[in-house]
């Protein structure tokens, strides 16, 4: 059963007793690794992200049967703006698409094998514009955390969660601005892809945003309030969800990882069970994966969202949970070790 929380001094409560991957399982898949028919360390990085599942599934030799990518999808007042390339009814047009198997999360999902879920979060209701006052009160934010933390399939045994909304690439920014400074420059790009001057544009509103709400910013859950928005809150939760279950977690492009790193600002360890999917083309993805400490596994300039990046990863960490468990080792194969 998963721990519940009604308001978010119970949801920071939650995420500061947040479980630790298993100490013996890791340690056996550690060993195993050791012993299996390949020179030490050949696999390069596939070895250390199988130990790291290992570690927390509980389980020495574990495969990865069951992934679940869940796209969540809200809609932002800021769009009122001007801030994006596309106006906001696609957000609504794209769930549809999502539902009926046109998107490009659902060719990314069925090739990696995963199950996906559609989560539209009352998107007849946008966010307020985040310009004028908060996106979200409490209550709202913690319904969103809430409909995350509950889309988490608990029979999942790897985690993506993707986004569609229509202007989230500036709350991404203003979210990024306000919990780890600089300039409003330093995390604003084109999104769906604005020329110089709309980026110039982006990049004021987004000062403009966090100047506004500063003094009521203290954590990344107070910014998720002023400058978040549902899907994004909705990623928050189910991100927090996984690691109640350890199921580890895929993260995607700009705006997961903006989603991510308002957990991380509560916890500086609760993103211990996600990886970096890969890193997107948007031009502050890079130093947010910085700011989070994640080292990408793949980077082929896609700049789209949807848990795309992160749906194409699940075969890699696919793949080294093969090797890691479906390998013979030294002894059982009769090969001489070195
Ligand atoms: C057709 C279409 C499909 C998408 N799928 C993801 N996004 C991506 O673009 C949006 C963010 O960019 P911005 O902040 O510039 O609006 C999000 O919905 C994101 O998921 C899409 C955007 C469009 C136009
Ligand atoms: O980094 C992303 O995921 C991204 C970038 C631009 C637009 N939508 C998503």
């Amino acid at each position: 059963m998963l721990p519940e929380f009604n308001d978010l001094d119970q949801f920071r409560a939650v995420l500061a007793g947040a479980p630790e991957p298993d100490t013996a399982a890791r340690a056996g898949a550690e060993a195993h690794n050791s012993a299996l028919t390949k020179p030490p360390g050949a696999l390069g990085r596939l070895e250390e992200l199988a130990i790291w599942y290992a570690g927390w599934r509980g389980e020495a030799r574990p495969q990865i049967v069951a992934p679940q990518v869940i796209v969540f999808a809200g809609n932002h007042g800021v769009t009122a703006q001007g801030i994006s390339a596309f106006p906001a009814d696609v957000t609504v047009q794209m769930v549809a698409n999502f539902k009926a198997g046109g998107a490009a999360i659902n060719q990314l999902a069925q090739a990696a094998g995963a199950q996906m879920d559609v989560v539209a979060l009352e998107l007849d209701r946008p966010t307020a514009d985040f310009t004028q006052g908060p996106a979200m009160t409490k209550a709202e934010l913690v319904t969103a955390l809430r409909a995350g933390w509950a889309a988490v399939d608990r029979d999942a045994d790897l985690l993506v969660v993707g986004e569609m909304g229509i202007g989230n690439t500036t709350s991404a920014a203003a979210l990024c601005r306000a919990l780890y400074g600089g300039t409003a420059e330093d995390w604003t790009g084109p999104g769906t892809g604005l020329d110089a001057a709309g980026v110039a544009h982006k990049a004021r509103i987004v000062e403009q945003a966090v100047a506004l709400h500063k003094s009521q910013i203290h954590d990344g859950l107070d910014a998720l309030a002023c400058l978040g928005g549902r899907e994004i809150a909705a990623m928050s939760g189910a991100i927090a969800a996984a690691r109640m279950r350890r199921i580890p977690v895929l993260l995607d492009g700009f705006i997961c990882c903006a989603a991510a790193a308002c957990l991380a600002s509560v916890n500086a360890r609760a993103l211990d069970h996600a990886l970096a999917g890969h890193q997107s083309a948007e031009f502050a993805h890079p130093a947010l994966l910085a700011r989070l400490g994640l080292d990408p596994l793949l980077s082929l300039g896609m700049r789209l969202g949807e848990g795309s990046g992160a749906a194409l990863a699940i075969p890699v960490l696919r793949g080294a949970l093969a090797c890691h468990s479906g390998m013979a080792t030294f002894a059982e194969a009769g090969i001489s070790a070195g």
